[in-house]
């Protein structure tokens, strides 16, 4: 299989990527889209058309976002719906309430590095739970509106941080090993991968397509949990400790949200499915972490991994 290699870059915006495309009459769900990266991504899909629903926990948050993205112009309807991806009952709730196709399902929101060891109800390590098997049960339960739609795109916002940790499937919850937040936060950024690995095989027959993403380092709401010194760390802070808006080689929302409008609607990637991508071209598989910047390692595509990743995830959902 040949790498995917598109025209657009690093620099390319959700705008560029989405100029020209017609989504009037799709309908998409973007989690996380009242901010950062989701809200612009929501955004550049209600342009082109669509009817956008913002799956957010915060839905006070969600209308201001509606608001801004309609007073911009944008053609296409955008909705709001409450979910919590921590709260299986919010899941379960938005899945029921969800009538007819659904063409665009983007898993964008996320959390990054609790400082502190963090447990869901059900006594999972939070991060695994929101990034990972709340998405994984929000999309197992639009199956069916997802395949009714023939030909729907999963767009999963994963991360370069997937290279921190593979999936520990003797001990995802941390119940055995020390907490370290990087390693929690990597580690379900891999489940995301590997979910979508899984999700291209199990329903291509249903013309589903599944690819992941880094969308680059983008300063948002994300960094809330850092102190001054992973800030620094980061590059988001100067010498005088004063926060960068959009430090160097960083992007803005705008272009964070490239690679996953791509995804969602790109006819470059169309048919597409079990790959990961960043800054709008299929990433390239590397056999060592790198600074945490860019490439895949295979563990995140690994066919068995992801099987064992979607046999756990069942287990977690149904248990
Ligand atoms: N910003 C970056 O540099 C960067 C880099 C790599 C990956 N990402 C990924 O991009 C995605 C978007 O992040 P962002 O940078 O726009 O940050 P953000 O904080 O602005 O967006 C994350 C969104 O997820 C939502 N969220 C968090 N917990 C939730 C829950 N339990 N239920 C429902 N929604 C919840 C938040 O409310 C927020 O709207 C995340 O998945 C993140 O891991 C971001």
């Amino acid at each position: 299989m040949s790498r995917i290699i598109t025209p657009y870059s690093a620099r390319s915006t959700a705008a560029e990527v989405i100029a020209g495309i017609d989504l009037s009459g799709q309908r998409a769900v973007v989690t996380g889209g009242a901010s950062g990266i989701g809200l612009e991504t929501a955004r550049a899909l209600a342009d082109a058309g669509a009817e956008v629903t913002l799956a957010v926990r915060d839905t006070a948050a969600g209308e201001r976002a509606a608001t801004d993205i309609t007073a911009g112009g944008a053609p296409g309807k955008v909705r709001v719906d409450h979910l919590d991806l921590a709260d299986r009952t919010s899941i379960d709730a938005f899945v029921t309430g969800w009538t007819g196709p659904l063409h665009i399902l983007v898993n964008n929101a996320g959390v990054m590095a609790l400082p502190e060891l963090t447990r869901t109800a059900e006594g999972w390590e939070a991060q695994f739970a929101i990034n990972h098997l709340g998405h994984a049960a929000l999309t197992l339960g639009l199956h069916d509106a997802l395949a009714a739609a023939h030909g729907a795109r999963v767009v999963v916002v994963s991360s370069s941080a997937h290279q921190q940790s593979p999936v520990v499937f003797d001990d995802i919850h941390f119940t055995a090993r020390p907490y370290e937040a990087w390693s929690a936060y990597g580690q379900s950024k891999t489940a995301t991968i590997l979910f979508t690995v899984a999700l291209a095989k199990r329903w291509a027959a249903d013309g589903i397509t599944a690819n992941a993403l880094h969308p680059g380092g983008i300063m948002t709401n994300l960094q809330r949990h850092l102190d001054d010194a992973q800030l620094r760390w980061v590059g988001a802070l100067d010498e005088q400790g004063n926060r960068l808006g959009v430090p160097p080689g960083w992007k803005t929302p705008q272009q964070g949200a490239a690679t996953s409008v791509l995804l969602a609607a790109g006819p470059e990637v169309e048919g597409v499915t079990g790959r990961y991508f960043e800054d709008g071209n299929e990433a390239q598989v590397i056999a060592e972490p790198t600074d945490g910047r860019s490439g895949v390692l295979p563990y995140a595509l690994d066919d068995k991994n992801a099987d064992l990743l979607w046999d756990e995830t069942i287990r977690l959902l149904e248990g």
